[in-house]
């Protein structure tokens, strides 16, 4: 018997990488658990975010556009992703500037420049940050500044839950994988640890909620840059140092924060989604 093929698209950002499938014709049967089998890196595609796109209702929004971790979870935020899919999305329509919906609401995006083997530098607005307790959430009231957590990281959503650590020595980052499901967070949390290098510049590594220790966070560093300049030790605008390279964060008198960095295709393929377990 033979199967129909599904076509995606595997991105990265700074070696964050994803697989997109695109759902506008019609949706497949994508549970958690076929997502988890898929983003597999030994039996699966491999990906540390599984990335959908289907019709939006707002007439503003080119896409509505869904992230889902490697254990299956659904995220609300993915900043890296989101430069991949306005590249893709430029490319299709032809233009640098897009609007696309999330979980968190409409993001707008610039194509900033292209070259000819697939790489774009893309800005996407990634909205405002929120840092009410329960915005976060975290399951009790606390201070957001200054969580009630060995080291005091500070907490904010960037439409998913960051905590973030303000260390000397990046070794701390271990710390990761007890942090994420500390109770504190009820929906578990995406774990930062920056390192301040200059008022402008920071080193940060990010344990992320649902997929571990990733060579770059978007949204984890959106986070920091915000978390940061609420403590009074780094500018609005930084250039955030992450294992795969650099991005620059940008939060602005609009409260905005507006992320800019490479988008990059690495490969098209198909897949038979009915050979991964539902
Ligand atoms: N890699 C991401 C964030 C992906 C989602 C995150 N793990 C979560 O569960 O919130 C990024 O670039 O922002």
């Amino acid at each position: 018997m033979s199967h129909m093929k599904t076509f995606f698209h595997k991105m990265h950002g700074l070696g964050n990488d994803f697989v997109i499938i695109d759902e506008r014709s019609g949706s497949f049967d994508l549970t958690p658990t076929r997502i988890a089998s898929l983003a597999g890196r030994r039996r699966g595609i491999g990906c540390d975010q599984f990335v959908t796109l289907s019709a939006s209702s707002d007439d503003k929004a080119a896409v509505f556009v869904r992230f889902f971790n490697p254990d299956g979870s659904e995220a609300g935020a993915c900043g890296n992703a989101s430069r991949c899919v306005a590249s893709l999305l430029g490319q299709e329509r032809d233009t640098d500037s897009l609007t696309f919906e999330t979980r968190n609401g409409l993001l707008k995006a610039e194509v900033l420049s292209r070259d000819a083997l697939g790489g774009a530098v893309v800005t996407v607005d990634m909205g405002c940050p929120q840092t009410d307790w329960q915005a976060v959430p975290l399951a009790k009231p606390a201070d957001t500044l200054r969580l009630p957590l060995a080291g005091e990281p500070a907490a904010l959503s960037m439409g998913n839950p960051h905590a973030t650590f303000f260390v000397e020595d990046l070794s701390e980052a271990e710390r990761g994988p007890t942090l994420e499901v500390d109770p504190i967070f009820p929906d578990r949390a995406n774990i930062g640890f920056a390192r301040i290098d200059a008022p402008d510049r920071m080193r940060l590594r990010v344990w992320e909620r649902g997929a571990g220790f990733t060579l770059a966070c978007g949204s984890g560093a959106c986070a920091a840059v915000v978390n940061a300049a609420r403590r009074g030790l780094g500018e609005r605008r930084m250039t955030v140092e992450v294992d795969g390279g650099e991005m620059v964060i940008a939060w602005d008198a609009n409260d905005h924060v507006l992320m800019t960095g490479p988008a990059q295709l690495a490969f098209e393929g198909t897949v038979d989604l009915e050979a991964y377990p539902k």
